[in-house]
């Protein structure tokens, strides 16, 4: 068997994700059953000091050698690192992001990926013609678990026709101006945050299915913004497929919680799937299929069988299963990952632009501009 392929990662910011990502960089990949790719942190880099790169390299017991820099522009110009993971708020990853394609490097960047669709077509124009690897981390679109689900609904087409979805994430958050959750000068907002998981499964689920590939959902949306700070509290959007004549909600907020057994509803002719808490790590499902043999009368409720729960084990924080890919696409020379595309990202941009639009929801011209308006 070949040696795997070792990807060198550069980690861009040092704060609350950045820790998650590279503690699960540093697990044995055989931990998750992978062979075939390994991980390592060669640098770390601090936009406030090289001190700070280096207690965080010694916080996660990355290994001695890692550089610790004090600034984004030293990491992108270190000729061993491979690709550069961008951790930052979401103000900063378009120019992080054009900073690392700028100097060649590989990027798997945070989500959502930028403010606006304008500046994700940029960046995917400037990788292309770089001929580097660029993609945006939605980490649960490489769970095994989301990989399976997939496999169920739209290749074995275990509840049939798909009617509807209700994707939902909402978590309570202490109202603080300063918070990138709530500051609109760090891209705050309940939509880019936390809506992207509940958009994330609605495509996942809806726009992928084979049956509704090649159309476009027709959509609207309404927000409530919170008067602290003026970003967007509650964000909910219905997306209608006329073609399956299927339905999509996504609801999101930063003044609830949506901590429930189905924070993802799946409803087909044969039956529904539910996902619960939580949609941005999910770790089971339970499919109740229709009794069709219990059905008395035309008109009568419907019976279901006993509910068959799918549990799956995460050996970690679970950021791994993007990072594998990543490395997998840099072994095989690919400008993108299969799961995760810049169409993706693109279409998912383009959304949140319209649901901004239609609620007069817009961050500063420092924040929604791209190099090319400069
Ligand atoms: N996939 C997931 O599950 C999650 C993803 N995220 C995403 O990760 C990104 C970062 O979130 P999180 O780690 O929670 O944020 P933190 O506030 O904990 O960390 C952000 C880091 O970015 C760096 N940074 C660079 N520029 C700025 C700036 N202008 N203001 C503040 N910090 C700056 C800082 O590191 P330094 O000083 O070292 O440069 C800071 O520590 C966001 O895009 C978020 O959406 C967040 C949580 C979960
Ligand atoms: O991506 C995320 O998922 C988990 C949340 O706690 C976090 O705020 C968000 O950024």
């Amino acid at each position: 068997m070949a040696a795997p392929y070792t990807a060198k990662w550069g980690i861009m910011a040092t704060g609350g994700i950045a820790e998650k990502f590279v503690g699960d960089l540093l697990l044995d990949p055989a931990g998750r059953d992978v062979n075939d790719v390994r991980h390592d942190v060669v640098a770390v880099a601090s936009s406030t000091n090289a001190d700070r790169a280096s207690a965080f390299i010694k916080k996660l017991g990355c290994k001695a050698d890692t550089k610790a820099y004090g600034s984004y522009e030293e990491l992108v110009k270190d000729a061993n690192v491979d690709i550069i993971y961008v951790a930052s708020p979401h103000s900063e990853h378009y120019a992080n992001t054009l900073l690392a394609l700028e100097h060649g490097k590989a990027v798997c960047c945070e989500k959502p990926f930028t403010i606006n669709a304008a500046q994700t077509k940029h960046l995917a124009k400037v990788a292309r013609e770089k001929n580097v690897f660029l993609m945006e981390a939605v980490w649960i679109r490489f769970f095994p678990l989301v990989i399976a689900l997939k496999k169920l609904l739209h290749q074995d087409r275990i509840l049939g026709k798909i009617h509807r979805v209700h994707a939902d994430f909402a978590m309570h958050f202490d109202e603080d101006p300063k918070h990138r959750l709530f500051n609109p000068d760090l891209g705050g907002g309940a939509l880019l945050d936390l809506g992207i998981y509940p958009l994330t499964w609605i495509m996942v689920l809806l726009f992928e299915d084979p049956d509704n590939q090649g159309t476009v959902p027709t959509f609207t949306s309404q927000m409530l913004k919170t008067p602290l700070t003026g970003v967007d509290a509650h964000t909910t959007a219905a997306f209608a497929f006329e073609k399956t004549r299927a339905m999509g909600v996504m609801t999101t907020s930063l003044e609830v919680e949506s901590h429930t057994d189905r924070v993802v509803l799946i409803q087909g002719e044969k039956g529904t799937i539910t996902v619960p808490w939580a949609p941005f790590r999910p770790t089971s499902f339970s499919i109740h299929l229709k009794d069709k043999s219990k059905q008395s009368a035309p008109l009568a409720q419907e019976e279901y069988h006993a509910p068959d729960r799918r549990e799956f084990k995460i050996p970690g924080h679970g950021m791994f299963w993007e990072a594998d890919a990543c490395a997998r696409a840099l072994r095989d020379g690919k400008i993108e990952a299969e799961r995760c595309t810049l169409q993706d990202s693109t279409i998912t941009m383009t959304i949140m632009d319209k649901i901004r639009a239609e609620n007069d929801f817009k961050y500063s011209d420092r924040l929604e501009s791209t190099r090319s308006d400069a």
